[in-house]
């Protein structure tokens, strides 16, 4: 069975909403929800083969797009390379040139069930930020540790927070026992609804699903111990992947994004080899879900974690200082 290469855009209105297009009824995934784009030709680069599908399907003209997130899926009856690139600049007004319907959602409201099952991962990747903090130790405290002074730790939190780019923020204390995380969980979970940023619990799931938060992330440890997504009542799970394997079953138990590191050398990890740009661009390029590069990265390095196909950077000592 061959592989079909796909190019397909996404394009956002000023009020965050995305264009999708119904497929037409008899085709591959007929009746369902799509980011228009269709089949390269033999040889032909992605972004010439978006703007050309484009020009077709909605008579615009794309003049700026990035890469957002590159998949692979079997339908059984075709095996699909999925290229999603978010379209920057375009010129033109978007119309279903081929008379399929077209509608403006945002990502929060979009029903995966409506979409072909690959499409999965872009909706994951259109719901997440580019930036991603995962919370640093107290002041004097070694980075395995809880932090020291949790009105000091909880008062930086809102003052990260205050920044309107940094939407979501993983609580990581592996030094605290449970009663000492729930009970610093409760007032990260304050400073962030206050601040409307996403918490993300990094701790027992059983624990996780007593406190208040947006989700839950898993070290790898518990990631590989598990047969099936966890059941708990949170919208968001993601996990810490440092190896191809660990990312397939990130994407096997249908997570919605993982980190993987460390892409550089840490003092937190001194141990670890790092991975380096190269090695990360291909782990990312087999995974099948978003992924932020993490470990010796800060925001300076954005746009070449974009160009290495990360969803982003996610970090401690470059957000937390
Ligand atoms: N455009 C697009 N295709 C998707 C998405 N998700 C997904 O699984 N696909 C699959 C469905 C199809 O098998 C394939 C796209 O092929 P297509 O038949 O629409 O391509 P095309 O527009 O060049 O169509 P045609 O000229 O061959 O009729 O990719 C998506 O979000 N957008």
């Amino acid at each position: 069975m061959g592989l079909v290469h796909v190019a397909a855009g996404v394009l956002s209105d000023s009020e965050g909403r995305v264009l999708i297009a119904q497929r037409p009824k008899g085709a591959h995934q007929g009746g369902l929800w799509e980011f228009p784009g269709g089949k390269l030709e033999p040889g032909e680069p992605v972004e010439q083969g978006l703007a050309r599908e484009l020009d077709e399907e909605l008579g615009i003209q794309v003049t700026a797009s990035r890469p957002l997130i590159r998949l692979r899926h079997d339908y059984g009856d075709r095996r699909v390379l999925l290229d999603i690139h978010r379209v920057l600049d375009y010129q033109g007004t978007p119309s279903g040139r081929e008379g399929q319907a077209l509608d403006w959602q945002r990502p929060e409201h979009m029903d995966p069930a409506r979409f072909p099952a690959a499409d999965r991962p872009v909706i994951s990747a259109l719901r997440l930020p580019n930036r991603y903090l995962i919370t640093g130790a107290g002041a004097n405290v070694g980075a395995h540790a809880g932090p020291s002074d949790p009105d000091a730790f909880v008062a930086r939190l809102g003052q990260i927070l205050a920044r309107a780019d940094l939407r979501i923020v993983q609580l990581r204390a592996p030094g605290l026992d449970a009663e000492a995380y729930a009970q610093l969980a409760q007032r990260c979970a304050n400073v962030c609804r206050d601040t409307q940023a996403r918490l993300l619990l990094n701790c027992d799931p059983r624990l996780a699903a007593e406190l208040p938060g947006s989700g839950l992330h898993l070290t790898e440890a518990r990631l590989l111990a598990l047969t099936e997504r966890p059941r708990i009542d949170k919208p968001l799970i993601g996990a810490s992947c440092h190896s191809a394997s660990a990312l397939a079953k990130a994407a096997e138990l249908g997570l919605d994004y993982a980190l993987l590191s460390p892409v550089r050398h840490t003092r937190s990890h001194a141990d670890a080899i790092p991975l380096g740009w190269s090695r990360f661009a291909e782990l990312v390029e087999d995974a099948c879900l978003p992924v932020y590069a993490l470990g010796g990265v800060d925001e300076a390095d954005l746009d070449t974690a974009i160009r290495h196909g990360a969803q982003g950077v996610a970090g401690i000592s470059g957000f937390w200082g």
